[in-house]
């Protein structure tokens, strides 16, 4: 590992592989991670996001754990109203060969686990990266009694009929609307 130390100014930087430690003024003004936290007029940063965005994005980055191929890795993250997790999977995390378990899709993960620990899906909003195609998920909903299911895709060709099914029994369904791009770079892009 290398390290190095320099000075700016008067702050110190002291970089090695892996990271920088503090940063001088020209790396705060010329760095894009450092320009996006500016704060705007009312001292608030101008890029914070809101609980709507925050879960969703939970869905999409569990999705992001799945094993499975693109058509069927899928993300699910339920939350109560104050907007704690309340449970959440994703799509092959469990081994449906296992006993209890008829599938391992991320909807079923979450509510299983949801299940598990006692928990009910009364007043909990479901976020999940795609609407459930599967009948066996759409019965948990139900069965959970969850409030709102917020979905990105819908790829399920009796999405409408699912939907009404669902709405009959008190859930709201409603497709995520993106406004704006949210991303975190793993790297240590800092320096
Ligand atoms: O978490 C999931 C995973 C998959 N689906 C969809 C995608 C497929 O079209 C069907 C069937 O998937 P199988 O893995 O073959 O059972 O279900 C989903 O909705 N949610």
């Amino acid at each position: 590992m290398s390290i190095q130390h320099s000075f700016s100014g008067s702050i110190l930087c002291i970089r090695n592989e892996a990271s920088v430690f503090l940063f001088d003024k020209e790396t705060i003004d010329h760095n894009p991670y450092h320009q996006a936290k500016q704060l705007g007029p009312t001292g608030k940063r101008l890029d914070y996001i809101t609980w709507h965005q925050h879960h969703m994005f939970m869905a999409q980055t569990l999705k992001e754990m799945s094993p499975l191929s693109e058509e069927k890795a899928c993300g699910c993250y339920i939350v109560d109203q104050e907007h704690y997790q309340i449970a959440s999977g994703f799509s092959g995390q469990l081994d449906s060969s296992e006993p209890d378990i008829s599938c391992s899709h991320a909807i079923f993960v979450a509510l299983l686990r949801m299940q598990r620990v006692g928990k009910s899906g009364e007043n909990c909003v479901m976020y999940t990266s795609r609407f459930p195609e599967c009948a066996e998920c759409i019965k948990r909903i139900r069965e959970a009694k969850i409030s709102k299911i917020v979905y990105w895709v819908d790829d399920n060709d009796d999405g409408e009929e699912d939907k009404d099914v669902l709405e009959i029994d008190g859930v709201t369904c409603e497709k995520y609307s993106p406004m704006r791009r949210i991303s975190i770079d793993f790297h240590d892009g800092r320096g």
